[in-house]
């Protein structure tokens, strides 16, 4: 499953799990993006952090690792290149491309998109406020290997990282929308403040805390 990851959140870990259970998979190798290109101009988090963050969620599950092929990659993130890299590492491997309703819409604007469904088959995953279709793949799908795409129903969270930034940049809790370790490995390593609102992109708009209610000071208490 690949993605940007910033931060990765329970959205991504429950449909993982659940296309594993579906599928029968030996093993799901959560990939995060180097640089992923249809994110260039957005602020984006480091690679590294992106990384341990993506580490840190899926440890305690021994069916999920995470692979480092595309942030050790010096270039843009094509899926393309993930595919071969992990059909190289694993050569024997049926390997399952996971993606979200959202990605799977935009999936003919990335590089070399006819051959991914060479290197892989494709599971197209539900996610609340997306529709899950192949209308935009119709022309192309008499072209397509048999069995290249699975759309997948997922148990439904409405969680996005943008979400989760745009809190963290306003003090308020990710607790519960992502793994309690990378609650604190935002918190530790400071990501999301406000300086970085940029990130948002404008998507959102910020809304401001609440001013400090002051209680009124005690009046000249010389005098009473
Ligand atoms: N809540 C969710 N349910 C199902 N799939 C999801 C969910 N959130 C993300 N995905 C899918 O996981 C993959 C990685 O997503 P990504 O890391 O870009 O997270 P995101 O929440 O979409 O981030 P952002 O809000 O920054 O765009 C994509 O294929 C995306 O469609
Ligand atoms: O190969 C491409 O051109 C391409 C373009 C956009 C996104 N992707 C991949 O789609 C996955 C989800 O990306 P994102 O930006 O929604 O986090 C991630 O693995 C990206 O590398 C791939």
């Amino acid at each position: 499953m690949g993605g940007t990851f910033d931060p990765i959140h329970h959205g991504h870990l429950v449909a993982a799990s659940e296309v594993s259970d579906r599928f029968g998979l030996d093993e799901v190798i959560f990939v995060p993006t180097g640089q992923p290109w249809q994110k260039d101009g957005k602020n984006v988090s480091p690679a590294e952090d992106r990384y341990l963050m993506t580490v840190i969620a899926t440890a305690s599950n021994p069916g999920f690792s995470v692979s480092r092929v595309d942030v050790d990659r010096e270039k843009a993130t094509y899926t393309v290149d993930t595919l071969r890299d992990l059909r190289a590492q694993h050569p024997d491997a049926e390997l399952y491309f996971i993606t979200g309703a959202d990605a799977l819409e935009n999936i003919l604007s990335w590089q070399n998109w006819e051959e991914l469904f060479q290197l892989a088959k494709f599971v197209g995953v539900s996610r609340p406020g997306f529709e899950l279709g192949i209308e935009h793949l119709a022309d192309h799908l008499a072209d397509l290997p048999k069995g290249a795409l699975t759309l997948v129903e997922v148990p439904a969270l409405a969680i996005s990282s943008t979400e989760c930034r745009l809190r963290a940049s306003e003090n308020r809790p990710v607790w519960y929308l992502v793994p309690d370790g990378v609650v604190q490995y935002i918190s530790k390593r400071n990501l999301y403040r406000p300086l970085d609102a940029e990130r948002l992109d404008g998507a959102v708009t910020v809304s401001q805390p609440a001013p400090h209610k002051i209680h009124p000071q005690p009046q000249n208490l010389e005098n009473t």
